[in-house]
């Protein structure tokens, strides 16, 4: 208890335990770095050469850029500086091969935002997405009130974001998060290990994005943030397992949070965006908030709904279990972090497409869908039928019409599901996002279908069919004959008991919508 007393504190508690690795925590660890090279986790160090060159180059012609406007705008000879700054994944050191980096222009006061669309026109959005000497670039822009943006520039004070546009406070945000995460974990390369795993794991098993609900970079990055700080010597090895005990039992929606916040009187303005519950009705109805730990603090997944809250609490429970095997030799972290397969979990299934009646090459048809598809979810989870309703992340291109776009939600009911008929849910959502479809890109044809499993192959092929390892509720032998007696509520569909009147009704009756 004396130790736990004078324990540091790290973030808003004291820690859990400062127990330090020991033997077989470092060989885990080992076997764990081995299997996230296995899986490609790490790029080569020539896509890491080049990555720092592109972003050097792409530094110096921001800084070239804000001094020739400075030479036309300002008589005397100053050097305004400016600069490119990383941030996201890239900047907390977890990015992998292939993926892209996200930047930030940093321009004094003279050089507006509109120079910066005005210089590159073909940018009619906030971020400008451009692949540069083969490295993919999302930039953004700030424009600072100071006459120059020196080199050592502390984004970590608050006192930047005074007098800003409410765009470039934004566009601040991303890097001042990261800033502050790197700042509030007690050591940065464990921190980074884990979240490389964690990412491998969340995307190998359908629960990576932001935008169809579930968690994306940040959020993820703030659980193993947090778990840093409740465990701070422990090895990646152990930290892992702890990311899945801290949040598999945490109470939500109680917010993970990773320092205390501080008010800020004299930007009022900027206040109003700060996460607060008591103050805000719609910051009530986030099911599981992670805090982002810089001024404006604000909730990363306020896109969490229902269904999406329970699939990643059951797979958080079954990656836990895993762990626990792993330690005790009964199953090696490739269990863990290998793809699984969503279609076995679920029998019944939606298939939603969208087609572009007129083809348009710039246009981001599957970005536009992607980040609406929760609506659909939303409306499938006002039926008190529906248990859960899970969009697979992965999307596909329909075999015959390389213009259309196809997703897959998995479907569960309520065990006492009956007459079940979604035809009104999927009329609304289809109305709803073809008019703003019509607003933003055009005319589209949203299609929507019930899919038997066994008429899956007719959608997507055989190989997509079955990618991934088939989930089991449980790893080991011994639980098998007890897992078949749980309830619905769990991941595999195969020992799920049917609701044969709703597979009916909906199988026979409703089938296309
Ligand atoms: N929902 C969000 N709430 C708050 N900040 C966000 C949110 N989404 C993105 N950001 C900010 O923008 C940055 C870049 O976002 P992005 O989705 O690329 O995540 P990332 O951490 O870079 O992970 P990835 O490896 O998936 O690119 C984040 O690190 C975060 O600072
Ligand atoms: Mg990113």
């Amino acid at each position: 208890m004396s130790s736990t007393m004078s324990a540091p504190t790290f973030g808003i508690s004291q820690p859990i335990s400062m127990d330090f690795p020991n033997k077989k925590d470092l060989l885990l660890n080992k076997s764990l770095t081995e299997t996230l090279k296995s899986f490609n986790c790490f790029e080569p160090s020539e896509e890491t050469s080049q990555r720092v060159k592109v972003l050097n180059k792409l530094n110096f012609l921001v800084k070239k850029w804000i001094h020739l406007l400075t030479i036309t705008r300002i008589p005397m000879d100053v050097d305004a500086g400016g600069k490119l700054i990383a941030f996201g994944s890239y900047r907390l050191g977890v990015h992998s091969s292939g993926s892209d980096i996200d930047t930030l222009v940093l321009a004094p006061r003279h050089v507006t935002r509109l120079d910066f669309i005005l210089e590159n026109f073909t940018a009619f959005v906030p971020i400008m997405t451009f692949k540069y000497s083969g490295i993919d670039i999302d930039l953004l822009f700030a424009r600072l009130d100071m006459p120059t943006v020196p080199d050592n520039i502390d984004l970590s004070d608050d006192n930047i974001l005074k007098n800003l546009d409410p765009e470039s406070v934004r566009s601040l945000n991303g890097c001042r998060v990261a800033e502050q995460l790197l700042k509030q974990v007690p050591n940065q390369s464990t921190f980074c290990e884990t979240l490389r795993a964690v990412k491998l794991w969340a995307k190998n098993h359908g629960i990576y994005s932001n935008a169809i609900g579930f968690f994306g970079g940040i959020a993820w990055a703030i659980l193993v943030a947090r778990t840093c700080q409740l465990y701070p010597n422990a090895a990646p090895s152990k930290l892992i397992q702890k990311v899945f005990f801290v949040f598999s039992t945490w109470n939500w929606p109680s917010p993970v949070i990773l320092k205390h916040m501080e008010n800020r009187f004299d930007m009022q303005n900027l206040s109003q965006l700060v996460w607060d519950p008591r103050r805000n009705y719609a910051d009530r109805l986030h099911l599981m908030p992670i805090i982002t730990p810089s001024f404006p603090e604000q909730n990363s997944t306020h896109n969490v709904s229902r269904s999406t809250l329970q699939v990643i609490q059951n797979e958080m429970k079954e990656a836990f279990k895993i762990c626990e095997h792993v330690q005790k030799g009964k199953a090696t972290w490739k269990d863990l972090l290998e793809e699984t397969n969503f279609f076995c979990k679920y029998r019944h299934l939606i298939a939603v497409s969208i087609n572009a009646e007129k083809e348009k090459e710039d246009t981001d048809f599957a970005g536009f869908f992607e980040s609406r598809i929760r609506q659909l979810v939303q409306l499938l989870e006002r039926n008190s039928q529906v248990q859960i309703a899970q969009v697979n992340t992965r999307k596909f291109k329909a075999p015959f019409s390389p213009g259309k776009s196809q997703w897959f939600i998995g479907l569960e009911f309520i065990q006492a599901a009956k007459n079940l008929d979604l035809t009104e849910e999927i009329k609304r959502f289809k109305k709803i996002i073809g008019n703003q479809a019509k607003e933003k890109i055009g005319t589209v044809q949203i299609d929507a279908a019930y899919v038997k499993k066994s008429k899956l192959i007719t959608y997507i092929s055989a190989a997509e069919l079955k990618r991934g390892k088939f989930m089991k509720k449980d790893t080991s032998p011994e639980k098998e004959n007890a897992n078949r007696k749980r309830p619905t509520t769990t991941q595999s569909g195969d020992d799920v008991k049917k609701p044969r009147t709703a597979f009916n009704s909906i199988g026979s009756v409703q089938t296309t919508f």
